[in-house]
């Protein structure tokens, strides 16, 4: 790793963990940085070769190119998990193993970065950072009540006996809202699977950083980040300062290969289009997908529904095996349903533009399966949700955007759980497109919508974190001293 260069900018490194969910904030926090502090970025990431899309996420991120992106080769994790382990687990296990290879590109660099930025997997590259003497943050690209959870569930498995969905009282976070048995995040869900225990190193780890950047901002959870600073309730539990720097989100450019879809949106009416999308790697089983399709079709509005293959159960089995989306897709559906829809629905599968379509004034709802990207990519742009939460912690999402917020409507049993007839598809749809009630959502989402704005403009709140962040690494940077580290590849670091 290089000195330090006084006439040269601070440079930060960033890690992201693999997964369109996790990568896409991440390039966002960096260009962010390069636009609003003046630093140069590189971007560590994992790739995904199951992930078609990828390639067209990041080619649109590097133009124009603000950062550097550079590829880690992801490393052969399968004799060190269950062939039936979760999402989670491979992800944390995948990123333990990157240690050895984030170390020696760090240390190749020819600056000394002023700040090193993981995301929520890879807390355990902190202690990169810390041995090499260099600042240090966690990159939450999701909520404060997601966190301050997250940061007390070593304190719960103290105090709860039992599994967690099993008990019969919400679970109290000080200072903040409670958590309801099933609302739990995934690796909550069985104490004895090895994502719980990996869930728990995170809740210790998190707290060992620097200070903790969230894609969000102070006004949309004013309560929980008072809690989470205060030390009478989670302070003394998180520790370290809390940076709400978002709602970062991707800019519609040019649109690309999927022109035609944003010609058909141009010719429908304003809000009229349901858009249907369950994120980078939902899927709904079979039985719901035909739920789904009779709703659409019942509700008798226009939508835009991303169709992946149904599998055995709802849940986020496309992560790690996404198709190249050429497959036919008629057996999914009711008989006669691409016919009907003609000129009313498309179809579109495997992956949509969906920065352009959420952008798009005909789209009046989102049925969303609450992935905190596409959360934000709706209230930014002042669209209502259906909250559909499927796996990680989209049901505590389902909860903060129908109950606090009240940007969103929600079927009445966990679609992850119970399957959604058509009858309450329809219900909710309408609900928001034709009620009155449609318009009242509408009218708190486009308040969060400027409410979000504000935090990052010029003197807002988001801005004004960032700012103290890029003020706070540049003078440490210059203080530093400009002597070379040498530093030495461990074994397992
Ligand atoms: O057809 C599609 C589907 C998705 N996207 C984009 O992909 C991203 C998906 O992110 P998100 O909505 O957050 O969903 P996940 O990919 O499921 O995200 C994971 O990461 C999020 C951030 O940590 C968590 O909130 C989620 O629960 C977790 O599943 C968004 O930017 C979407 O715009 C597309 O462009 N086209």
């Amino acid at each position: 790793m290089g000195s330090i260069d006084l006439n040269s900018k601070p440079h930060v490194v960033l890690l992201s963990s693999p997964g369109l969910g996790h990568l896409i904030p991440v390039l966002e926090l960096g260009k962010r940085i390069v636009t609003l502090c003046n630093f140069d970025v590189t971007i560590f990431m994992v790739g995904s070769d199951t992930s078609a899309a990828e390639p067209q996420v990041l080619r649109s991120a590097m133009t124009p190119k603000l950062c550097e992106i550079i590829q880690l080769p992801p490393p052969n994790i399968s004799c060190l998990i269950d062939p039936e382990a979760t999402v989670c687990t491979r992800l944390f296990v995948l990123m333990r193993e990157i240690r050895p290879a984030f170390w020696a590109a760090v240390s190749a660099l020819k600056f000394r970065p002023a700040a090193i930025i993981v995301d929520l997997f890879g807390t355990e590259s902190l202690e990169v950072a810390k041995e090499l003497g260099i600042a240090k943050y966690v990159y939450i690209a999701s909520n404060a009540w997601f966190l301050a959870l997250t940061i007390y569930v070593p304190i719960l498995d103290k105090e709860v006996e039992g599994e967690f969905v099993l008990q019969k009282e919400p679970m109290k976070i000080p200072g903040c809202r409670p958590v309801r048995p099933e609302e739990v995040v995934d690796p909550m869900l069985d104490r004895t699977n090895q994502q719980y225990s990996e869930y728990f190193r995170l809740g210790i780890e998190i707290p060992t950083a620097d200070g903790i950047l969230m894609n969000t901002w102070e006004a949309l959870e004013p309560t929980t980040f008072g809690a989470l600073r205060d030390v009478k309730f989670l302070g003394r539990v998180a520790k370290v300062p809390v940076f709400p720097i978002g709602p970062l989100r991707r800019q519609a450019g040019p649109c690309g290969s999927n022109c035609e879809l944003l010609d058909w949106l141009d010719q429908q009416p304003k809000e009229s289009v349901v858009y249907v999308s369950f994120g980078s790697g939902g899927t709904l089983s079979l039985e719901q997908m035909i739920e789904l399709a009779w709703g659409l079709e019942r509700s008798q509005q226009r939508f835009i529904w991303v169709v992946r293959q149904p599998t055995v159960k709802t849940g986020d089995a496309a992560f790690f095996t996404q198709g190249d989306g050429a497959d036919d897709m008629s057996g999914y559906f009711p008989e006669g349903f691409l016919t009907r829809i003609q000129n009313v629905g498309l179809v579109v599968p495997q992956w949509s533009p969906q920065i352009h379509i959420m952008s798009h004034p005909s789209v009046g709802v989102f049925l969303s399966h609450c992935g905190w990207n596409s959360v934000l990519e709706s209230i930014t742009a002042g669209v209502p949700i259906i909250a559909w939460p499927i796996y990680a912690e989209q049901r505590m999402n389902a909860t903060l955007l129908t109950e606090e917020l009240g940007v969103a409507v929600r079927p009445k049993n966990l679609p992850a759980k119970e399957v959604v007839k058509r009858e309450e598809i329809e219900r909710m749809i309408r609900r928001i497109m034709v009620d009155e009630e449609g318009s009242e959502i509408r009218k708190r989402v486009r308040e969060l919508k400027d409410s979000g704005e504000k935090a990052l403009n010029e003197g807002g709140s988001s801005f004004n974190y960032m700012s103290a962040l890029g003020n706070e690494w540049e003078k440490s940077w210059k203080t530093q001293s400009s002597e070379t580290i040498t530093v030495v590849v461990g074994e397992d670091k």
